[in-house]
């Protein structure tokens, strides 16, 4: 089946309000260490530190990016900003209301205006139930029922996506993986949203597909009104739909910064790194040398992290303080936020510091 990525023009919802100064959401804090037991009393032997201390603002209307290598808890931190995990500490808020020990019976009403879009189509979508189904299930779990009947409305979000609204007794299977992810996003905006969370939304397409999948998202932002916070490992994806980019390592945000900024003059050596990592599409800069910067080793563990700064280990500007001391998430620049002693495109933060054994060889250089 062919994919198509054209939304009906004739359907429209209205659009949110984009002019509030108040963000949608505030994070403070965030935490979540996940427990490890051991022994037949399950006595706890440490934990994974999967999000230790996030603090981010979503704004109205915008997309927030948030990147970084498998592992370093882009999805947990998704799973908790949805309160479909427990955190450990911080607060979340939501429109100004403290949502981060709500209850079941307390999260009723916002489980409509914060949902969740995931990375496998397929494994996401019950291969048992019809479109239709699907698309109906936010509708009577909330008790909704939409004017003009359910099944108009189920097929007016099947075309809001692309899909063909006759396809609405079809089963999951029956669909191309690009058609079942619109499927995904069609029951996350079937009660109209004020925030969708998209965990990895493109990353298990095709490359062909990925465009129109992005571009779909695009075009239902501007059309509705939507806040949207996209996790991707992609940088090429975070690039093309984020407003703002949060970079994460390890558990924690160490760079945070409009687009244009963090690509033009990014701060942490870290992103420094993942950037220069990016294949060059232009065929004319192939050629350049472009002095890719190659981080050498794996991620540490989340279970003990390194102290200070936990990407010393890898980099190669590491001197001693960055062995001891963590470093803030610091407004070097309007709208651009870095955690580091010795920034790029800043000045340094302890400039003098002795550099660290080693330091030096922690990542190799390569020209194409
Ligand atoms: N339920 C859990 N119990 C224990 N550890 C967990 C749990 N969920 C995640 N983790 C661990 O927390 C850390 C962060 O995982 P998370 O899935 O949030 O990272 P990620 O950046 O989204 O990575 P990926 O892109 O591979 O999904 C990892 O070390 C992971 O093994």
């Amino acid at each position: 089946m062919t994919d198509t990525n054209k939304t009906d023009p004739a359907v429209t919802l209205p659009a949110q309000a984009t002019d509030s100064p108040e963000p949608l959401l505030k994070v403070t804090g965030l935490t979540k260490h996940f427990p490890i037991t051991k022994g037949l009393l399950r006595r706890q032997a440490g934990a994974v530190k999967a999000v230790d201390g996030l603090d981010f603002d979503v704004r109205r209307g915008e997309t927030l990016g948030i990147v970084g290598e498998s592992g370093c808890g882009k999805s947990t931190m998704g799973r908790l900003i949805t309160r479909l995990l427990e955190p450990t500490g911080g607060t979340i808020e939501f429109e100004g209301k403290d949502i981060t020990h709500l209850g079941v019976a307390g999260m009723r009403p916002l489980r409509r205006d914060v949902q969740m879009i995931f990375q496998d189509p397929y494994g996401s979508l019950n291969p048992r139930h019809t479109v239709g189904t699907i698309v109906s299930a936010p509708f009577k779990l909330q008790n909704v029922n939409p004017e003009g009947g359910l099944k108009a409305e189920v097929q007016r979000l099947l075309s809001l996506v692309g899909l063909n609204p006759e396809h609405y007794n079809r089963y999951p299977h029956e669909f191309s993986g690009g058609q079942r992810q619109r499927i995904g996003i069609a029951r996350a905006l079937a009660l109209k949203p004020k925030l969708v969370v998209a965990d990895e939304p493109v990353s298990a397409l095709d490359v062909s597909i990925q465009a129109q999948v992005v571009n779909l998202l695009d075009d239902l932002q501007e059309e509705l009104g939507l806040t949207y916070v996209i996790i991707a490992h992609d940088l090429s994806v975070i690039r093309h739909v984020s407003d703002r980019i949060a970079v994460m390592y390890l558990g924690k945000i160490v760079e945070l910064a409009d687009n244009k900024s963090l690509y033009g003059e990014p701060m942490h050596p870290y992103t420094a790194a993942l950037m220069s990592a990016v294949p060059v599409p232009d065929p004319r800069r192939r050629g350049a040398k472009s002095g890719r910067i190659l981080l050498k080793g794996d991620v540490p563990s989340p279970i003990s992290p390194p102290s200070g700064c936990r990407f010393h280990t890898r980099c190669w500007k590491a001197t001693q303080i960055c062995a001891t001391q963590e470093p803030p998430l610091l407004a070097l620049k309007t709208g651009h936020q870095v955690a580091c002693h010795h920034p790029e495109n800043a000045p340094d933060q302890a400039p003098g510091d002795k550099p660290l054994p080693g330091a030096a060889d922690a990542v190799t250089t390569a020209t194409e």
